[in-house]
């Protein structure tokens, strides 16, 4: 498979070594000068790592060049919509995840089925915690907002997610936490008078989230249309 890698930070560069181990070819690797539409032409697909405010312009020209993308860029979510539309007007493919790594994704649909029990035992209150290192430009994480949004589907007493620590009851407390080399741990805990339950996902490299890029990478080549992790793991 021919890769053109969109920004070359943390993750691109581990991503590339993921690739290479696979027997992948990279063709490109873009910046911030911009992404050069010849080369990014001679791919099969993009993976597409950067910033909030450069996620958007960057899938705009893969889909304008029909070359499917994947992106597990954070922070950007309000556009969204937006590109999945755009994505279906030029009848391209295109994959987003706040999390590409296969345990994280395991850790989603724990989540899920925890958040469904709990609605039979009103006297436990839930509450996460994210930990990042300290060049992360989003609060909470990407992850964190998934796992906020899977309680408040399943579990009828919580109707939104805040980083504001005197919240109503019916909003589920983020702490956001950031120190030195964390590559992502998040934690779900439901506590009451006597007892914790607690969940945690504790990622120790940037390899689980690369491999998953990968995998996705593998799965969208050749592809149109939109997609989830759901789909490239059959959970
Ligand atoms: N979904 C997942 O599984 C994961 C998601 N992430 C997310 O991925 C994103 C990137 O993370 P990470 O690699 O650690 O960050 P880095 O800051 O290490 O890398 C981002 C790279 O993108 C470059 N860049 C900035 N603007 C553009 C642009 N317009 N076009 C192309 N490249 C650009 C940066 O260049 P410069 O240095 O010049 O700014 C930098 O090299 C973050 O949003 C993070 O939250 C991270 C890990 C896993
Ligand atoms: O910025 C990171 O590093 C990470 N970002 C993603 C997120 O915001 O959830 C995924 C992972 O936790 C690492």
């Amino acid at each position: 498979m021919k890769v053109a890698l969109i920004g070359y930070g943390k993750m691109g560069k581990t991503i590339e070594r993921i690739l290479l181990e696979r027997n992948h070819e990279v063709v490109a690797t873009f910046g911030r000068e911009g992404i050069d539409e010849a080369k990014l032409k001679q791919a099969d697909v993009a993976i597409e790592f950067t910033r909030p405010e450069a996620v958007f312009d960057n899938l705009a020209v893969c889909f304008k060049n029909q070359v499917p993308v994947i992106t597990g860029t954070t922070g950007w979510l309000a556009k969204y919509d937006e590109a999945v539309k755009l994505c279906e007007e030029n009848q391209s493919g295109f994959l987003f995840a706040s999390n590409f790594s296969l345990g994280v994704n395991i850790f989603f649909e724990i989540n899920k089925q925890l958040a469904r029990i709990m609605n039979a035992y009103g006297n436990y209150d839930v509450q996460m915690q994210e930990i990042h290192h300290t060049q992360k430009l989003d609060a909470p994480s990407g992850t964190a907002i998934t796992l906020a949004e899977q309680v408040i589907e399943n579990l009828n007493r919580k109707e939104g997610w805040t980083l504001d620590e005197s919240h109503g009851k019916e909003q589920i407390h983020i702490d956001a936490l950031r120190e030195e080399h964390v590559p992502g741990t998040h934690s779900i805990t439901y506590t009451s008078d006597i007892d914790d339950i607690e969940i945690t996902h504790t990622a120790k490299s940037r390899d689980g989230f690369a491999l998953g890029a990968v995998l996705a990478a593998e799965f969208m080549s050749g592809k149109t249309g939109v997609y989830q992790m759901k789909d490239v793991l059959n959970l």
